[in-house]
């Protein structure tokens, strides 16, 4: 008998902290409801395939390696035992470089070098030689601090630990499910050795996220848009008429609105020394992310902060400290209640000013880049606070969109989103909070 396993795991949007937590800093972050899925499936014996298959749809890319040049190549093919994950070692690593080189990847792609390496260890680790067929597909930007190589290794890992031999799972369950605590666990220890492949030196924030998720559930605005219908006699139908306080809203505006509100606003956590900590969101919290489309390479930026740390300790750890104060100070603000529009707007204003002093750190860390800066001068037109997220160079920005007054936020939206993208980049609302890895099995066949 096969069956197919589909496993999606979210990306994140870190708040505060990034860098500074590979080097023991507290980091707030939120799952975001953007996936990557990964599908497994293994040949029946008619299929007559001996071959890991690997398709990466994202990029139009297909690789495929015989089981015979997988044993013929990787020295501890077999020995190594799905529930207790271990680093690569240095023979192996070089045996999947010799495997990823031969593939001759054009210049434009090496970037997947490392993700495709991560895809042959995590393999090879759990499912030894065994011939299958791997899909991967997301709805997350690559490479852009989104956390698209981790939510590829948690979606990885989920799905090959959930047909492997060990697997307690009920293959007949219909639609998405989680696995229990300690298979979590095992998911994400196999996920952080992933992304140490890709990464060089990844603190696990990104593939604990994806894992675990930060749960959400509805934060409520105190001022909740109205929509009321009326007959309309001239057109002799019901027509919907759309209030928000006094205000009777524009249809632009509307839109705008939508946008804001049909985003969650879901819990965040904290994560500082490997440790995840879930916390409460007492207000409603709206992040723009923009995508300056530039590229960027994560194990670069991250050994670069390394560099100029071995180089300046002691001005490196200050700046380290201090990020650690912003996180504490951020988790503070969104976790107190808040009592009306008043006490929201203060918030929103303290957040901003944080968001803009941890951006100022990051620059002090050698990771911001013009096209940052670029969005940074065009929020500020607005009065909005940005900040770079993940690990800079380009990649994805933050813009906390203020939300004590909706109509307000969305005239602004609107706008800033139109001259963002008449430079080049691209505006999403993401929403924030969300669930962590999940599964689904599909399509018995004997
Ligand atoms: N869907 C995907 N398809 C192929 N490779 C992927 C995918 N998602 C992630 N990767 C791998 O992860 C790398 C991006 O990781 P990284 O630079 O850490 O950025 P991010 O912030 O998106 O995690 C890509 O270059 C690729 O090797
Ligand atoms: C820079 C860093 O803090 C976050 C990197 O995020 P991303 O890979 O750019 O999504 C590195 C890490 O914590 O592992």
């Amino acid at each position: 008998m096969t069956m197919e396993v589909r496993a999606r795991a979210p990306g994140k949007i870190i708040l505060a902290g990034e860098h500074a937590v590979v080097h023991g800093s507290t980091a707030v972050a939120a799952a975001i409801d953007l996936y990557t899925y990964v599908s497994l499936r293994f040949p029946t014996p008619h299929d007559n395939d001996d071959a890991l298959k690997l398709q990466l749809k994202d990029v139009d890319m297909e690789f495929s390696w015989p089981v015979r040049k997988l044993k013929e190549v990787l020295p501890e093919l077999g020995i190594k035992s799905a529930s207790s994950p271990s680093s690569c070692s240095l023979e192996t690593s070089k045996a999947i470089a010799s495997l990823v080189e031969e593939l001759n990847l054009a210049d434009a792609k090496l970037g997947l070098a490392s993700g495709i390496s991560a895809f042959l260890w995590l393999y090879t680790s759990i499912h030894g030689d065994k011939p299958a067929k791997v899909a991967v597909t997301s709805e997350l930007p690559l490479g852009s601090g989104m956390g698209s190589s981790a939510a590829l290794c948690v979606a990885l890992s989920a799905a090959l630990l959930s047909l492997s031999d060990s697997s307690k799972l009920d293959f007949s369950h219909q639609g998405w499910q989680t696995f229990g605590e300690s298979e979590l666990v095992l998911v994400n220890k196999w996920a952080f050795e992933g992304e140490k492949m890709i990464h060089g030196r990844p603190s696990g924030i990104d593939n604990t996220v994806s894992t675990f998720g930060t749960e959400y559930d509805e934060c409520k605005h105190p001022n909740n848009v109205k929509f009321t219908t009326t007959y309309c006699k001239e057109l002799k139908n019901l027509i919907v008429v759309l209030k928000y306080g006094k205000y009777l809203l524009h249809w632009e505006i509307f839109l705008g609105l939508f946008q804001l509100t049909k985003s969650i606003t879901g819990n965040i956590v904290t994560f500082r020394s490997g440790e995840l900590t879930h916390i409460k969101t007492n207000m409603p919290l709206k992040m723009l992310v923009t995508n300056t489309k530039v590229g960027r390479n994560t194990r670069a930026l991250v050994a670069g902060v390394s560099e100029r740390t071995a180089r300046h300790g002691s001005a490196m750890t200050s700046v380290f400290k201090a990020v650690d104060s912003i996180s504490n100070e951020v988790v503070g603000i969104i976790q107190s209640p808040v009592s009306d529009d008043l006490a929201i707007t203060e918030k929103e204003e303290k957040l901003g000013e944080l968001m803009e002093m941890n951006q100022g750190l990051l620059q002090c860390m050698g990771v911001s880049h013009s096209s940052i800066e670029t969005v940074i001068k065009t929020t500020l037109k607005y009065k909005l606070a940005t900040k770079l997220t993940g690990a800079g160079g380009g990649g994805c920005v933050l813009t906390l969109l203020p939300t004590h007054d909706l109509v307000l936020a969305a005239t602004v939206v609107d706008k800033v989103i139109r001259e963002l993208e008449d430079c080049g980049f691209k505006c999403l609302i993401a929403g924030i909070g969300g669930r962590g890895m999940e599964i689904s099995f599909s399509g018995f066949s004997s």
